[in-house]
């Protein structure tokens, strides 16, 4: 099944080529496909922060490359080029506090930074290790697929009925997705009578990413409005919820995007399973519980103004882009070192202890 999922492989988001970073603008998906270059660790983490790339494990890749972009330049500055760098982390860092997969992907390049001989070349060493993170992603996302997959097979074996929120695909990743790798492989098996999309409001993930991206790939998909998502639990026989994750904590709490909490109430009611994907690297077990994880705020302005028009007037918005689903009302955990049921602390820890399973 890994060949057939590798040759699925069609949308990507980013590029490193020609020693520059090239992300595909997700602000002005699907009506238009703009690529930007970028050269400078600033530059990467507007990019970030204004969500030209944006996607828990996307974010991360991103940073990686920053990083180098940044390395390069205080190399070529002179002096301690290391020290100077420091500017390039805390940049890259500050660009979106939620997803933990940003600050995994600078500690991996601290570490190989830490870790460079006098011999090496520390360009090429930092160069070599981002794209290595991006390539482990890819990986990670087509194991979680065939994990997700499995699970749908054992659970029901004919057709079925799937909601998604968000946009967790190859638009999200280094890859073929998360949640929507599960999704897409669940496709290419025959599993699939319909994918209902949830749009995901107020950045319409949903309706601009992911119907984008099933569509493309003659997935079934339907677009439904967010308030929606409960009524077709009730009357569409859903059978799986499946969501990505921007943070998983230590006792198996799961931040992800604003409204996912509620899928979960309201799956947890009607009976539907709910299933999380998401790569180890979006764990985070320095952090006990979801009450810990930092919730991005974002402007009022996304909630006011649809398209730049205002869609409400003379009043204050509040424009929370994540929330914490408690690890009580989550079916499974997918990640690529295995499957969690019913997480809680011991199964998380027992889990990080295992090694990749490809
Ligand atoms: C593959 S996980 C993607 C994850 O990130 C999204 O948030 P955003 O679009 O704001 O970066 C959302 O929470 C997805 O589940």
């Amino acid at each position: 099944m890994r060949e057939q999922l590798l040759a699925a492989e069609k949308v990507k988001a980013i590029e490193w080529r020609d020693g520059a970073l090239h992300l595909l603008d997700q602000r002005v998906l699907p009506l238009e496909e703009v690529w930007h270059a970028y050269t400078t660790a600033a530059e990467v983490a507007e990019a970030i922060r204004a969500m030209v790339v944006r996607g828990a494990p996307a974010i991360g890749i991103s940073a990686a490359y920053g990083l180098v972009l940044g390395a390069r330049a205080r190399l070529a500055a002179g002096g301690d080029w290391k020290a100077a760098l420091e500017e390039d982390f805390q940049v890259l860092a500050d660009s979106r506090p939620t997803a933990v997969n940003l600050f995994w992907a600078l500690n991996r390049m601290r570490e190989r930074l830490e870790r460079l001989k006098v011999e090496e070349d520390p360009l090429l060493a930092l160069e070599a290790e981002a794209l290595g993170i991006h390539q482990s992603d890819r990986e990670a996302n087509l194991t979680m697929a065939q994990l997700g997959v499995e699970l749908i097979r054992k659970h029901q074996g004919n057709l079925q009925n799937l909601l998604t929120h968000c946009n967790t695909g190859a638009l999200a990743t280094g890859g073929f997705g998360t949640a929507l790798g599960v999704i897409r492989a669940a496709h290419l098996d025959g599993l699939v009578e319909r994918v209902y999309a949830d749009e995901t409001r107020p950045w319409l993930q949903g309706s601009r990413l992911t119907a984008w991206e099933l569509a493309n790939e003659g997935v079934p998909v339907s677009l439904n409005a967010d308030s929606a998502a409960a009524h077709l639990m009730k009357t569409k026989g859903i059978t799986w919820v499946i969501v990505g994750a921007d943070r998983i904590t230590a006792n198996g709490d799961v931040a992800n995007k604003i409204g996912t909490y509620q899928l979960a109430v309201n799956a947890m009611h009607h009976g539907v399973r709910f299933m999380v994907v998401a790569p180890s690297s979006t764990i985070d077990m320095a952090l006990e519980s979801g009450d810990d994880i930092p919730i991005e705020e974002r402007d009022g302005r996304e909630l006011l103004e649809v398209g730049g028009r205002p869609v409400a007037a003379g009043v204050a918005a509040v424009n929370p882009v994540f929330d914490v689903t408690p690890a009580d009302l989550i079916d499974f955990i997918v990640t690529e070192k295995g499957v969690v049921e019913r997480p809680d602390a011991a199964k998380m820890a027992q889990l990080m202890c295992r090694k990749r399973l490809h």
